[in-house]
């Protein structure tokens, strides 16, 4: 009679920019106060892992991290997620934290937990999703012409169980309520916080955290019909009500628990979303504000960049963070090679391309 332990999945969501990883970092330090091994999947949606270097030299230990790059795990990257997942669990980890990129929706990696590879070794513990109290209210209408992405967007807030309105700081405090009703329309339960660098309390998100050791056998031997509430009582479910009713697992899940699925097609989760690396030969020759002006000069069609970029005169390397239309400059020991990854709407690549080598 063989037995699992099922290890509890933490899903980070949000929008580009929104917090993940700074939500991210302040799980790490959680779960080494609390002595729990994490393991980390990260996903970029840009060929540059700005996020996972970001991590790696922020964590004081080392965390078995898995990185999937250039393209998102709900969608171009599916077939990649199981394998990665695996390779997180071969670590034993007491559990695993899953940032996916901002264009994720989320449905599509529960869905892929349930596969018959992962049923049997993980459980869906909560989805935190992170909302820009700042921008929050504009994404409708800006991709009002994107309904991937429009569906996506309200994906992350249907799905979530923990919704942190974050980046309240930036704006007046009666903003916050009218985020708050949006955030209602999409989801009427799940639970919501206000946060400054999602600065939450971090202690919901662990209650109800336990290993689970499932009997597969005894499993197989559940009528057809019962499966479903029995799966949904002994695979630890419980937490996210969201998917009580649909999860799901196949009669030959339950015979072959190991066995791999074949990589089903599926919608982008976005569709005019690109992203483009600007790489960097050596340090810049440019100032701060110059490179600034080249970055905002792409407008509302550039939602995000984020590189590593050092400045010729002074040797500082610094990590560079543009969300939201707000540069952020922090000091970082990359070692190189520098790049800036630029993810927008509609970009015009070439042209993009062009004024960045004439820089
Ligand atoms: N002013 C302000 N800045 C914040 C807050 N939270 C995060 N930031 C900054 O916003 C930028 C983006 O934060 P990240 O944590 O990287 O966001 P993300 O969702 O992981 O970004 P992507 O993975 O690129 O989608 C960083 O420069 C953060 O320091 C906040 O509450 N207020």
């Amino acid at each position: 009679m063989q037995t699992f332990e099922k290890v509890p999945v933490i899903i980070l969501s949000g929008f580009l920019g929104s917090g993940k990883t700074t939500l991210l970092l302040r799980m790490l330090e959680e779960t080494a106060k609390r002595q729990l091994r994490p393991g980390i999947l990260m996903n970029e949606i840009g060929q540059r892992d700005v996020d996972g270097e970001w991590v790696t030299r922020s964590s004081a230990e080392v965390i078995p991290m898995e990185k999937l790059l250039d393209g998102c795990i709900c969608c171009t990257k599916k077939s990649e997620i199981q394998g990665a997942i695996r390779k997180l669990l071969d670590t034993k980890p007491d559990l695993l934290l899953l940032e996916l990129t901002g264009v994720a929706n989320p449905e599509e990696i529960v869905d892929q937990l349930t596969e018959p590879g992962l049923i049997t070794r993980v459980y869906l513990h909560r989805v935190i999703t992170l909302i820009d109290a700042e921008h929050a209210l504009e994404y409708n209408s800006i991709f009002a012409s994107d309904k991937q992405l429009v569906r996506t967007l309200r994906g992350q807030i249907s799905t979530a169980d923990e919704l942190i309105i974050n980046k309240t700081d930036l704006v007046p405090p009666t903003h916050n309520g009218r985020v708050t009703e949006m955030l209602r329309k999409y989801n009427p339960d799940g639970r919501i916080h206000y946060a400054v660098k999602a600065n939450v309390s971090l202690a919901p998100f662990f209650q109800g955290m336990r290993m689970i050791r499932q009997n597969v056998q005894s499993l197989a031997q559940v009528s057809t019909a019962s499966r479903s509430a029995h799966i949904e009582s002994t695979a630890g479910f419980t937490a996210n009500t969201k998917y009580r009713a649909s999860y799901r697992i196949s009669p030959t899940a339950i015979s072959q628990p190991v066995a791999t699925p074949a990589p089903r097609e599926s919608a982008a989760s976005f569709s005019r979303i690109a992203t483009i690396c600007l790489p960097l030969t050596g340090p810049l020759t440019v100032s701060i504000s110059k490179l600034e002006h080249f970055i905002k000069k792409w407008g509302s069609s550039l939602l995000r960049a984020k590189g590593y970029v050092q400045f010729a005169g002074p040797t500082q390397t610094h990590m560079l963070q543009y969300s939201g239309k707000r540069f952020v400059w922090e000091p970082s020991s990359f070692g190189g090679p520098f790049y800036i990854v630029f993810i927008g709407f509609q970009l015009d690549e070439q042209a993009i391309l062009e004024e960045w080598y004439l820089l």
